[in-house]
């Protein structure tokens, strides 16, 4: 597993969100191709399209949550997972979001990416609607340079849909961040021809398959739009 206080700091990223949201099955996945479960904190080196992740996975449990401010100094990107069938600590888990990460200074000048988790159950919230909630709980500014930039995808890690291509946008806005052209503020995935989030023209195959898995595919067929150049 090697030193994580030994290692390259520059690609720090925080894996966030409460207890069972998949944390550590996005790790495992992302690293193995398979899903492994504990509760404890580690981390992984993980490649995307080229680019070394250093993914540090904190547990939700209560006994670990102190290890985030000690965290959240180094790292130049978050991702924190929610469990979109639990609508009833959707509250908790952006409560958490804004209270170590969106109001803390330290963070500010990161890529912050939230996945709307288990959309393979139906019944599950979707990311419009974790967008919505969080939208209501934090007034995000696009005119600081500093703030951070923000968006929501939805995904399923038992069914492997969503995770490779969101974490294929997250580095590309680390790169765009580093560059200073990324745009700070929450990149909302309503574009203009989705407007009310309409997910719903779906085609005879979509149909067939689960609801909400249909939903992220319709999502990635219509990725807003930062499509980058790595040069800077
Ligand atoms: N149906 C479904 N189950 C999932 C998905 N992702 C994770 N799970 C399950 O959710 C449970 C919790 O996953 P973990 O990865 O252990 O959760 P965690 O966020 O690491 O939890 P803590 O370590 O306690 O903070 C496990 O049983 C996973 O198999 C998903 O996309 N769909
Ligand atoms: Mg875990």
């Amino acid at each position: 597993m090697g030193n994580y206080f030994g290692r390259d700091p520059r690609n720090d990223i925080l894996i966030l969100g409460l207890d069972d949201a998949g944390k550590t099955a996005l790790l495992s996945t992302l690293k193995l191709g398979k899903i492994l479960t504990f509760s404890g904190t580690h981390y992984e080196t993980i490649d995307v399209n080229g680019v070394s992740l250093t993914c540090l996975d904190l547990s939700g449990r209560n006994k670990e949550r102190p290890m985030i401010h000690l965290s959240t100094g180094t790292a130049r990107g978050f991702v924190h997972v929610i469990d979109s069938t639990d609508a009833a600590r959707l509250d908790e888990a952006l409560d958490e979001l804004v209270k170590f990460v969106l109001l803390e200074k330290k963070t500010l000048g990161t890529v912050v990416m939230v996945l709307a988790n288990k959309q393979d159950i139906p019944g599950a919230l979707t990311a419009l609607e974790v967008e919505d909630a969080l939208k209501r709980k934090y007034k995000f500014s696009s005119t600081s340079p500093l703030a951070h930039t923000v968006f929501v995808r939805p995904c399923s890690v038992l069914a492997k849909e969503g995770i490779h291509e969101a974490f294929g946008e997250f580095v590309n806005l680390l790169d765009l961040k580093r560059c200073g052209k990324a745009k700070p503020g929450l990149l909302s995935l309503v574009t203009e021809d989705q407007n009310g989030g309409n997910f719903g023209r779906l085609g005879v195959e979509a149909q067939k398959e689960s609801l909400a898995l249909a939903k992220v595919k319709a999502v990635l067929k219509n990725p807003f739009c930062f499509r980058i150049s790595k040069a800077c």
